[in-house]
């Protein structure tokens, strides 16, 4: 057996590997077996022998003194031997029918693994990049490449268009600043007068919190570029302000999230013409942007740059139909770049993913007891719970804060400044509980997180991956922990190919049910209400779930139940009729 592993006799006679440090659990099942097992039956591992074996020092994870080098060698800015080659990366032509593998070494090291080999063995000072933009590289602390990095930066310098996938937090934001950087900084003199107060790198982001992030990355990258600079536009703040400050100080550089940009578009005058000098235009989060919520917009956005542009696409996950649709943003001869190894997992393996099936009305109790023991195992808890809308999470917050818990509460129906400072505080400590909705599900770099906890269904496989990924970031370890009702477990089949073993669901005690009992007569009854009826819409329009009405009236029953309330809030007519359910029997209406 393996220093740090132990073989425990699983529920079901299956055995099961368990890697265990003091804080983290991680289960293993064998991919025969997992293959094997519907997700449902797959291997039940109670987490109370894993401690107590782990208490006792049996299962310690012994530190692998080549792991130790690795990892100190991280921080260094001149590591190892250099070989330049790059392992486990595809790349392909993206035209029709000439797909091809150019660089297809297969190597056994896991490219995102807890070594430290996100990192590729390639420094930036052997690249192809000004000597300014290495200062400010250097700054910001990065030596060596990770491994997108290395893949997509020769590439782009090329002037090609690139599709990039790689796993979540191996610093794809960097991948596609540096190089666009570089671009904008090689645009001759006469070319850069020409372009005057012209925007000429347009990187669009899903969420304002990504957007804010990605330009605080450009602007590290653009210490030393005198005549380089970065803005933001995202929605949630006053546009005229956004206005003022695009007038008195025109960057090259424009960080935005669609709906914002689209209003500069339509309505700040010479805006549209500023457009016209994009050079280089990212879609990051492509997957997220190219989707029905924001892809009309998207559209609306290129077509005011110009079709001459380079185009950059990069995500953690790029299902098929992206792949299908790409073309629409991309020249024909763009690359894919995909260093996700073919028959390596989206997740990172060095994160333990477990799901717990339990019923509605003991996941308050459960995720109270689960988070408390979390919390007794890492004194640098620093913890993430999504919930299915902006009100559910509101709810859970309240109802967690009435526990006494440390709880910070973000989603979209915060004003911008809250979230903005719920962010950066949740960036900086630890000894904290962020719950969220989808708002921080894509890009957030929250350094440290130990444990992401999926509430309820999640609205897809990718919006799994992308949560599951604000841990584990940067080859660190991580926990994760998908909590679903027993009609909810159909999820499981669009995650089977990912390690998630079923982890069994804690009994509860009397006094945790008591405490959470008095916490939800605590929270307000309009919160309550608000939770309602966004749950209900948020199941209406979930296929498998909205599909049968008179199912989902007693769904949304066991839902008020678990919140303490006899008798589901009445919905005002409108909202009913607006979610088509005016007609079904059994919702009461004001
Ligand atoms: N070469 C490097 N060496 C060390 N750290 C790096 C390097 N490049 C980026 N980072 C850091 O890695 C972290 C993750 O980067 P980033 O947020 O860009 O990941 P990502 O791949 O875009 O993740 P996601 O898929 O979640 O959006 C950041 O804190 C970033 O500063």
């Amino acid at each position: 057996m393996a220093g740090g592993d132990i073989l425990l006799r699983a529920h079901g006679g299956l055995p099961v590997l368990a890697r265990a440090s003091p804080c983290l659990l991680r289960l293993r099942v064998p991919a025969g077996v997992r293959r094997a097992a519907s997700p449902l039956a797959a291997a039940k591992v109670d987490i109370a022998d894993v401690v107590s074996q782990l208490r006792s020092g049996s299962a310690r994870g012994a530190a692998d003194p080549k792991r130790q080098r690795r990892v100190a060698e991280d921080g260094l800015a001149f590591p190892r031997a250099v070989t330049g080659r790059r392992r486990g990366v595809r790349e392909e032509e993206g035209e029709e029918g000439k797909a091809l593998e150019l660089d297809a070494e297969k190597s056994g090291a896991d490219a995102g693994g807890v070594d430290g080999s996100y990192l590729s063995e390639t420094r930036f000072d052997q690249c192809d990049i000004s000597p300014v933009s290495l200062k400010g590289v250097k700054d910001a602390g990065y030596g060596r490449m990770t491994q997108v990095q290395e893949a997509t930066l020769p590439v782009i310098l090329q002037g090609k268009d690139v599709l990039a996938k790689a796993k979540t937090g191996t610093g794809k934001t960097v991948a596609f600043l540096l190089p666009a950087i570089e671009v904008l900084s090689e645009l001759s003199s006469s070319q850069r007068s020409q372009l005057r107060s012209s925007i000429n790198l347009l990187v669009m982001c899903p969420t304002r919190e990504l957007a804010n992030q990605v330009a605080v990355e450009a602007k590290k990258l653009l210490k030393y570029h005198r005549s380089l600079g970065v803005q933001v536009v995202i929605g949630g703040t006053r546009i005229t302000q956004e206005q003022r400050n695009l007038q008195a100080n025109p960057c090259q550089i424009l960080v935005a999230t669609p709906g914002r940009l689209k209003d500069h578009l339509e309505n700040t005058p010479g805006f549209s013409t500023r457009l016209k000098g994009v050079k280089v235009l990212v879609l990051d989060e492509a997957d997220r942007l190219l989707d029905m919520g924001f892809r009309r917009d998207i559209e609306k956005i290129m077509a005011a740059t110009p079709k001459d542009r380079q185009t950059l696409l990069f995500s953690a996950t790029v299902p098929e139909e992206v792949r299908q649709i790409c073309h629409v943003a991309m020249k024909k001869d763009y690359k894919f770049i995909n260093t996700v190894k073919e028959g390596d997992e989206e997740t990172h393996s060095q994160v333990s993913q477990a799901y717990m099936v339990a019923p509605l009305d003991l996941q308050f109790s459960i995720l109270y007891d689960v988070l408390k023991k979390h919390i007794a195992e890492d004194a640098d808890y620093k913890v993430i719970i999504f919930c299915t809308t902006a009100m559910v999470t509101k709810l859970v917050a309240e109802v967690l804060s009435q526990l006494k818990l440390n709880i910070r509460e973000i989603h979209s129906r915060k004003s911008q400044s809250a979230r903005t400072k719920v962010s950066d505080e949740f960036r900086r400590s630890k000894g904290v509980i962020l719950v969220s909705s989808d708002v921080s599900a894509r890009g957030v770099d929250y350094p440290d997180v130990t444990l992401v906890i999926q509430v309820g269904i999640p609205a897809g496989r990718e919006q799994y991956i992308h949560r599951i990924g604000r841990t584990g970031r940067k080859g660190k370890e991580g926990q994760g922990l998908l909590l679903l009702a027993p009609w909810e477990s159909h999820f499981l089949t669009s995650v089977k190919d990912l390690s998630v073993s079923e982890a069994v669901a804690p009994s509860v005690d009397s006094s945790i049910q008591t405490e959470v009992k008095g916490a939800l007569r605590r929270v307000e009854m309009k919160s309550k209400e608000s939770a309602y009826q966004a749950w209900l819409g948020y199941y209406n329009s979930n296929k498998t779930i909205g599909g049968n009405k008179s199912r989902l009236v007693s769904l949304g029953e066991e839902f008020s139940r678990s919140m303490g309330l006899a008798v589901p809030p009445a919905i005002p007519k409108l909202i009913l009729r607006k979610m088509g359910l005016s007609k079904v029997p059994g919702f009461r209406s004001t």
